[in-house]
């Protein structure tokens, strides 16, 4: 398996390996595989053999219902809390972003992936930097190839949401969209919401002040939105969706359809994680991990594709702002309980992280950049 035939995968990966703009559609690749067979799949999408998907349960990943949040608070707080602390994954249900919302935004994203890939490459990482199409996420993950393709866009601070919004929506409707314009607005203004929400419960169930994560987040914390599209795969179970990863932000909210695909990993063991008609999935990521003297876990995960169907997620990474202080409070560290990580400002850290991309290739298969870094970062 290593011949590419695909004008798109070829220079792609050449692309890739310059470190320089370039796309691939995983899509085109399935159709090409699907038609020419399974010797036509590059071996830079093959992962090692002990890194293959397994077939593996469902895991019971607590869900927590935030409708709750002023009439049973104590309760949500400690099932969340717990969650963060012995899975760092956990699901909300009647959170703040609408069902419809979350519809017809799946449905954005769907279209633009079965749209023609002249149209993607248009809007290709290079040719647009702040919203863009990434033919396989290898980009934003920093590691191989996955059978995966994403549109991406950033945010600058919350208080200029609306500017952002704005510009970003334009990349795709250069002559302008109002319904797709307000659709993202609103869909922001839900993560918003809800994004305060957990980190306020979070701070309560840690006896901190409800405010203690959020007032580094709001206003001037950022975030990124991510469509996934995971094409269905004729080589599920040799290749995957993202290869095992924590996320370095502070948390990730995320979207998933009805196929499923995440797994996350408890204790060693890999679980999936079931998909839940318009829930969104917490994962914790390495900034809170740190933050919180490691009370919360980071949560290791990945995602796994299959021979039938296309499968969508829509991910939020969450920033802090960049001069937030990550060191654990005191009321975190303890004779019993020493702090774990050094102190460190949120802008120190993602210098770390940046760094450490620096020096490993696009195309090395450890993902682990983010742990390494919390391994440098352990003083205990
Ligand atoms: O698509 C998913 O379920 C997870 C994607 C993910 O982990 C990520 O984008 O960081
Ligand atoms: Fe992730």
């Amino acid at each position: 398996m290593a011949k590419l035939l695909s004008p798109f995968l070829k220079s792609s990966v050449k692309a890739d390996q310059e470190e320089s703009e370039g796309s691939i559609s995983i899509l085109e690749l399935t159709k090409e595989v699907l038609v020419r067979g399974i010797d036509k799949v590059p071996n830079n999408l093959l992962v090692p053999e002990e890194c293959r998907p397994k077939r593996i349960p469902w895991g019971e990943i607590p869900v927590v219902d935030l409708s709750k949040k002023h009439s049973d608070r104590g309760q949500i707080c400690l099932k969340m809390g717990d969650a963060a602390r012995n899975w760092g994954a956990f699901q909300v249900i009647n959170h703040a972003i609408s069902p419809s919302t979350l519809r017809k935004m799946e449905s954005e994203g769907k279209d633009f992936f079965s749209s023609p890939i002249q149209k993607k490459m248009q809007v290709r990482k290079g040719v647009t930097n702040r919203a863009y199409y990434t033919g396989n996420n290898s980009e934003e993950k920093w590691h191989s190839l996955h059978w995966a393709e994403s549109y991406v866009q950033l945010w600058n601070k919350w208080t200029e949401m609306d500017d952002t919004v704005e510009k970003q929506t334009s990349v795709l409707y250069p002559q302008g969209n109002d319904e797709y314009r307000l659709l993202v607005a609103e869909f922001m203004e839900g993560i918003r919401s809800t994004t305060e929400l957990i980190m306020e419960l979070l701070a309560e169930y840690l006896g901190l002040e409800s405010n203690f994560f959020s007032k580094f987040c709001f206003p001037n914390g950022t975030s990124v939105t991510r469509w996934n599209y995971y094409p269905l795969c004729p080589v599920a179970d040799m290749t995957l969706g993202a290869r095992q990863h924590t996320d370095p932000n502070f948390i990730t909210l995320l979207y998933q359809d009805g196929v499923g695909g995440l797994q996350v990993e408890k204790n060693g063991e890999w679980y999936g994680v079931r998909p839940i008609k318009e829930a969104l999935v917490i994962n914790i990521g390495d900034g809170f991990h740190i933050i919180s003297n490691g009370y919360f876990k980071t949560v290791l995960h990945q995602v796994v594709v299959n021979e039938h169907s296309h499968r969508l997620s829509m991910v939020c990474a969450i920033y802090l702002e960049n001069h937030a202080d990550l060191s654990a409070p005191e009321q975190l560290v303890s004779e019993r309980v020493p702090r774990l990580y050094q102190k460190i400002y949120s802008y120190e850290y993602w210098n770390l992280i940046f760094a450490g991309r620096e020096k490993s290739s696009p195309m090395d298969a450890s993902v682990l950049n983010g742990l390494n870094v919390l391994k440098n970062l352990r003083i205990f």
